[in-house]
């Protein structure tokens, strides 16, 4: 978010720039180089004392620039925070409100507004220097030429004319030099401020989008992870991934179990190809992962998230939201239906035609729109990452009917369902297998049935997890277990 900030108030900046001082620069040097032209045509004495005023003008702008240049990205820095923690406050209202935080959120926007003006007011002193040094030189300038020229009509060396034409292109030249050196420092400020811009513009695309995959006449939708091991490149002391091997069949409904943080959604971002593996392979139809034209291969996996974020268009834009063939009102209408979605969008001001803000539908709600969306991509891997958090407990009973719409036999696909809790155990149960993940591993494999009987891990968690309310209820009831 900070960076989006930065680079929003970057672009405003270099169109100011482009807009305003680039002209003026051309044109001052223009005026300049014709002022100094002619002064050399006068006297070239005078022509070169004034060229040397210009030249200390420019050593101390150079000093000065170097300073506007460091100020201008410490204030973006700071107008980019503020801005963070404004937009942060005001989307997270209600917990501010819950927390009766106000007071703390108003001193972090206000740090960041004294760290500007004290950035400002840093600036405008250096500025003030600056037009100082300016202006010191340019009128012992006219003082000099006055004299020296005075001295000169005395003993009849210059003329008056030549002396008034020395003084008004003397005052062009330096003039032209100072509004040049000024539109530079803004030139300058912009260049600072725009490091980030830069920086952005000179990173290179990913390996992937620059390669040529390949493009499958038909993708079955069997994966293979075959010794997988990965880490964060941020923290490269702590694998997330050791070894990992398994096989999820072509139209397979697989389940991926395990505690918080044991890697779970680091394998499914490794099949997005978000992150390359450190070692081992993930293949796809047999073939490697990264042989494959990954923007071919993103459109045949659909993704639901856990906080599927829909964006701000009407109801409809977002279910067609990445599918790019031409889509009827009808079929849009049947896949709300098939993700229980159907109902609330028209019962919704617009219906269909409802521009969707923050706080117009609940989790659960736009989880189905977002269950919507990827159904009507028809893809042949299918993921679901805790997509059905939010449902609420109403919901459940959709949950199945949910599941059957995703795979039902005439569209059947992979589905890879990833759950970190047993609330929603009908989505696991519904799981031909289940992979229950450890400390990135994956310890075991089987059906619901299957892995209760291990009595290993999977085992242990359910019985935790579920009979977690029971207990709590019976200690209500003052009965010691
Ligand atoms: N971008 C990242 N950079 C560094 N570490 C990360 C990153 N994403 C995840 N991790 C770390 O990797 C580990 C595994 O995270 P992952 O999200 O895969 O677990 P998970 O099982 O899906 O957890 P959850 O069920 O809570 O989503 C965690 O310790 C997490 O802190």
């Amino acid at each position: 978010m900070f960076f989006f900030f930065r680079i929003s108030a970057d672009c405003q900046r270099i169109s100011h720039t482009i807009g305003n001082d680039v002209h003026l620069i051309l044109r001052n040097i223009v005026q300049g180089t014709g002022a100094f032209i002619t002064l050399m045509t006068l006297s070239w004495p005078l022509a070169l004392s004034s060229l040397l005023i210009c030249s200390i003008l420019s050593a101390i702008f150079l000093i000065y620039g170097q300073y506007q240049k460091k100020a201008a990205l410490l204030a973006q820095d700071s107008v980019a925070s503020a801005n963070e923690v404004a937009q942060e406050t005001l989307s997270l209202m209600r917990s501010v409100r819950a927390y009766g935080t106000e007071r703390e959120e108003f001193q972090r926007f206000k740090k960041w507004l004294d760290r500007l003006a004290f950035v400002g007011m840093r600036e405008s002193v250096a500025s003030g220097f600056w037009i100082l040094s300016f202006k010191t030189l340019y009128r012992s300038t006219q003082v000099f030429a006055v004299l020296l020229g005075g001295m000169s009509i005395l003993a009849g060396s210059v003329s008056a004319e030549q002396l008034t034409k020395y003084v008004l292109y003397c005052e062009w030249l330096i003039y032209a030099a100072w509004r040049l050196q000024d539109s530079m420092s803004s030139l300058l400020q912009s260049i600072g401020a725009c490091d980030k811009v830069f920086q952005f513009m000179h990173l290179p695309p990913s390996p992937e989008f620059l390669s040529k995959g390949l493009k499958l006449q038909r993708l079955t939708g069997c994966v293979d992870f075959v010794n997988i091991s990965f880490h964060y490149s941020s923290r490269k002391m702590v694998p997330i991934l050791k070894n990992v091997n398994f096989s999820i069949q072509a139209n397979e409904v697989v389940a991926i179990v395990g505690i918080s943080g044991s890697g779970k959604s680091t394998l499914i971002n490794l099949l997005l190809r978000l992150y390359e593996p450190i070692s081992g392979e993930i293949f796809i139809n047999g073939i490697p992962l990264k042989e494959m034209d990954i923007r071919w291969l993103r459109q045949n996996i659909g993704f639901v998230g856990q906080e599927p974020h829909l964006f701000h268009m009407d109801v409809k834009s977002n279910i067609t939201y990445g599918c790019f063939r031409s889509i009827s009102q009808e079929e849009i209408e049947f896949t709300a239906r098939s993700a229980y979605a159907h109902d609330f969008i028209s019962a919704l001001p617009s219906g269909y035609d409802t521009i969707i803000d923050d706080n117009l539908l609940s989790g659960g709600q736009k989880q189905r729109i977002a269950i919507a969306r990827a159904l009507l991509r028809d893809p042949t891997i299918l993921i679901l990452d805790e997509a059905t958090s939010a449902l609420d407990a109403e919901s459940e009973g959709y949950i199945k009917d949910i599941l059957h719409s995703l795979t039902e036999d005439s569209r059947r696909r992979t589905v890879i369902i990833i759950a970190n809790s047993f609330h929603r155990l009908s989505m696991i149960k519904a799981a031909d297998r289940i992979l229950v993940m450890s400390d990135g591993q994956v310890v075991e494999i089987g059906s619901h049935i299957e892995l209760l009987e291990t009595n290993g891990l999977y085992a242990q968690l359910f019985h935790k997890q579920t009979d977690a309310p029971a207990s709590i209820k019976h200690q209500k009831e003052g009965r010691v277990e």
